[in-house]
């Protein structure tokens, strides 16, 4: 198969999906107790370049969806595959953005955008380098020298994405990135996750409890039940491109909220009423 090579600059065969999950199931341990099942035969396929959200009911276990396919954790049964490979730990494609991605804040913005990059053994030097250019697409212009005590919520969760998106992978991992901010601010930030993603053609799976956000960013919408987690709905969103401020008064936008909350089990809401978290 042709090699392509990915707006973040890996190459990645050009196959139909950039990840498949098929029929992932997860359960933890539990002492005198039956196993806790979390995924309970869990499928998803993203294509290279697609934006696919995961909206689910707290506990279902979206973060533990996440953390095998970032290779952190193995799977008790099914398999997860990257680029067409089955893969089992830490993979090259992967860019994972934990809900608590925590900046450190002794390190200035510059240095903790660069961690990332560090940890992958490019020296400080060349790993500023690298960064800096991102800074003004980020909004974050100017601010290379402070330290993350000096940012707004919405810049220090820029920063964190931006040391993400740093580490050039084509495979974008955000679980609740914006869940801490303030409805305004979040609202924003959508909109400029939105004409990133348009300008850079990343491939995202982002976990969100936020009706809005999911319908509003993504071209698929992944609905998981309460744990143990199994698919209730993949909902296709063909919202015109690019999703600006206007896309959320199209009533479109609000036939895709209204059936998302049907398939979370939730009363549909009046017309015109802002919309919502999972529960
Ligand atoms: N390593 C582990 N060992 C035991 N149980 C775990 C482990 N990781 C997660 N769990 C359990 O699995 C379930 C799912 O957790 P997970 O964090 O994946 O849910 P989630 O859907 O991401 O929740 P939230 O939306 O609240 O972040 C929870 O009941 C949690 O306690």
């Amino acid at each position: 198969m042709a090699q392509i090579r990915t707006a973040a600059g890996r190459r990645v065969t050009g196959g139909a999906f950039l990840l498949e999950a098929r029929a992932l199931v997860q359960q933890f341990p539990r002492t005198g107790q039956q196993p806790l099942r979390v995924l309970d035969g869990i499928d998803l396929a993203v294509r290279p370049g697609e934006f696919a959200a995961i909206i689910g009911p707290s506990g279902s276990g979206k973060s533990t969806l996440f953390n095998i396919i970032a290779g952190l954790d193995r799977p008790a049964g099914g398999e997860v595959r990257i680029d067409g490979r089955v893969a089992t730990g830490h993979n090259e494609l992967v860019s994972y953005m934990p809900q608590k991605d925590l900046l450190f804040p002794w390190r200035t913005i510059q240095d903790n955008a660069a961690l990332g990059l560090e940890v992958q053994g490019v020296s400080r030097r060349a790993a500023r380098e690298r960064v800096r250019p991102l800074f003004a697409d980020f909004g974050l212009d100017g601010f290379e020298r402070s330290y993350p005590g000096q940012l707004s919520g919405g810049m220090r969760q820029r920063a964190a994405l931006l040391r993400t998106v740093a580490m050039g992978r084509p495979l974008l991992l955000l679980d609740e990135p914006f869940g801490a901010l303030d409805s305004l601010t979040r609202t924003q930030m959508q909109l400029w996750l939105a004409g990133m993603w348009q300008r850079h053609g990343w491939t995202v799976l982002l976990v969100t409890h936020d009706i809005r956000e999911a319908v509003f960013l993504a071209d698929s919408v992944y609905v998981f039940t309460p744990r143990p987690a199994r698919l209730a709905a993949r909902i296709v969103v063909s919202l015109p491109r690019p999703r600006t401020a206007q896309t959320f008064l199209l009533p479109e936008f609000a036939a895709r909220e209204q059936e998302v909350l049907g398939a979370l089990g939730l009363p549909a809401q009046e017309p015109g009423r802002s919309s919502t978290e999972a529960p």
